[in-house]
């Protein structure tokens, strides 16, 4: 693997290094240095969260993670939410990011506060390594508007109106907080996260236009609401405009379909995108021809269980459930060996055991276990997952599921 850095070397920076931190994601990522973007992006920055490599004055790696939690089935967990990892083209491969992912498991693990950490991945096959599993898939969505139908409404009691997002964020914020309740992959938003949702940065809009909120009002007040922005073209056989849809909360399956009907029939425009769709997305349900969706699988969320038996205990199960699973983890060896999981809808609890183990595997299948996304039953077939006591397994899936599946909403 190449040699890992010393640990010396790595720094926790402070706040006015954000610039120089930057400067490195710009590098990494091919992007500008856009004075906007950098404004709003400073408001999340976490300084003393971040570990930071040098080579002499030059910034060369980082690693930084956001305080927030994570919904699972049944609760919301603290969740180290790790973010703007980058390592400088000139200093790639040389066990950098190995050594800044080393330190920061270890850190969360023994700050004791968050047991799980959650991150979005640029290539998916960087993780795995570092016991991150694929937790939430998504479905990226780009159709041609016009070859889809939906249901007429069965009420028309709710009403439709187009605001700036910023002057509803606290009327969002308070939709956003009931529906994440039943949403597993949604993260908490504080006002500083609200402020960064609703931040509308110029260079990121791509040639469309501001983002703008549609909100829908049923008999009791708010309940539901899309944000989006459009795009306009023409060609030579008229209006080609789009659609860009950036998410859509909604409290009643009224109020979804009020928003999709209009996301999906603005004048002027002909197709429409939505990049982080659920794979239970209830669109899938709704329209005439679903395979005119032009919907994707392709990954959302990566967990990573740092704390094993407080992260397995903090989640609900959706059948009851009691079993135990030998685990292996060669960077956190705390989580490695037998526990027994005894759980269900309304609690759980997880202790170490020496009874004989019924199931096994690594932590990176309880990471792509833990939102309810993968079957346990897929990753036995995928052989991540070894039933030892024949049986186990019939048994003990439907608990890992969930009735809904993860949804990734947002990329931090
Ligand atoms: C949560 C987030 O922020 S996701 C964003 C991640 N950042 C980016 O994609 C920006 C561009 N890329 C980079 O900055 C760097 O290439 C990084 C951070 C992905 C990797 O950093 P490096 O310091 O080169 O990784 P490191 O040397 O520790 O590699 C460890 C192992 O992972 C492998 N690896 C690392 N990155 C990649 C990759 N992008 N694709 C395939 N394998 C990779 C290495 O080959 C190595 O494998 P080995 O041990 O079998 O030899």
């Amino acid at each position: 693997m190449g040699y890992t850095h010393p640990m010396t070397d790595v720094v926790v920076p402070r706040a006015e290094d954000f610039d120089e931190i930057a400067g490195l994601l710009a590098l990494a990522f091919h992007g500008g240095l856009d004075p906007e973007l950098l404004e709003v992006e400073r408001g999340i920055f976490e300084p003393e969260r971040a570990l930071l490599v040098r080579d002499g004055t030059t910034a060369v790696a980082h690693a930084a993670a956001f305080t927030r939690e994570l919904g699972v089935p049944g609760a919301s967990v603290p969740a180290a939410h790790v973010t703007m990892v980058s390592v400088a083209p000139t200093h790639r491969r040389r066990g950098l990011l190995t050594a800044l992912m080393r330190r920061q498991l270890r850190e969360i693990r023994d700050a004791g506060r968050e047991p799980i950490a959650v991150l979005w991945a640029s290539e998916g096959r960087i993780y795995p390594r570092f016991g991150y599993g694929l937790a939430a898939q998504r479905l990226t969505v780009s159709c041609d508007t016009t070859e889809l139908r939906l249901p007429e409404p069965a009420s028309v009691a709710g009403t439709l109106r187009l605001d700036q997002p910023v002057a509803r964020q606290a009327e969002l914020a308070r939709l956003y907080d009931r529906v994440r309740a039943d949403r597993p992959g949604w993260s908490n938003r504080d006002e500083r996260w609200w402020r960064y949702v609703v931040a509308d940065v110029k260079s990121l809009r791509e040639g469309a236009t501001e983002r703008r909120v549609l909100l829908h009002e049923g008999p009791s007040g708010l309940d539901g609401y899309a944000l989006f922005r459009t795009k306009d073209e023409w060609d030579g056989s008229g209006p080609r405009g789009e659609v860009r849809v950036d998410e859509v909360v909604a409290e009643h399956p009224d109020a979804y379909l009020a928003l999709w009907r209009l996301l999906l029939s603005i004048d002027l425009t002909r197709r429409l995108s939505f990049r982080t769709a659920a794979v239970d997305e209830p669109l899938l349900w709704l329209v005439n021809e679903p395979r005119r969706l032009g919907a994707q699988l392709s990954d959302g969320l990566w967990v990573r269980v740092v704390d094993l038996p407080a992260a397995l205990a903090a989640r609900r199960y959706a059948t009851d459930l009691d079993v135990v699973i030998e685990v292996t983890d060669e960077l956190l060896p705390e989580n490695a060996g037998r526990w027994r999981l005894v759980g269900g809808p309304s609690a759980a609890t997880c202790t170490a055991t020496t009874e004989p183990p019924r199931l096994a595997c690594d932590v990176r299948a309880l990471g792509e276990l833990y939102l309810g996304g993968a079957g346990l039953g897929a990753l036995a077939a995928a052989g991540r997952v070894r039933e030892l006591v024949p049986g186990t397994l019939a048994a003990a899936a439907p608990a890992f599921g969930w009735h809904r599946a993860p949804a990734p909403m947002e990329v931090f």
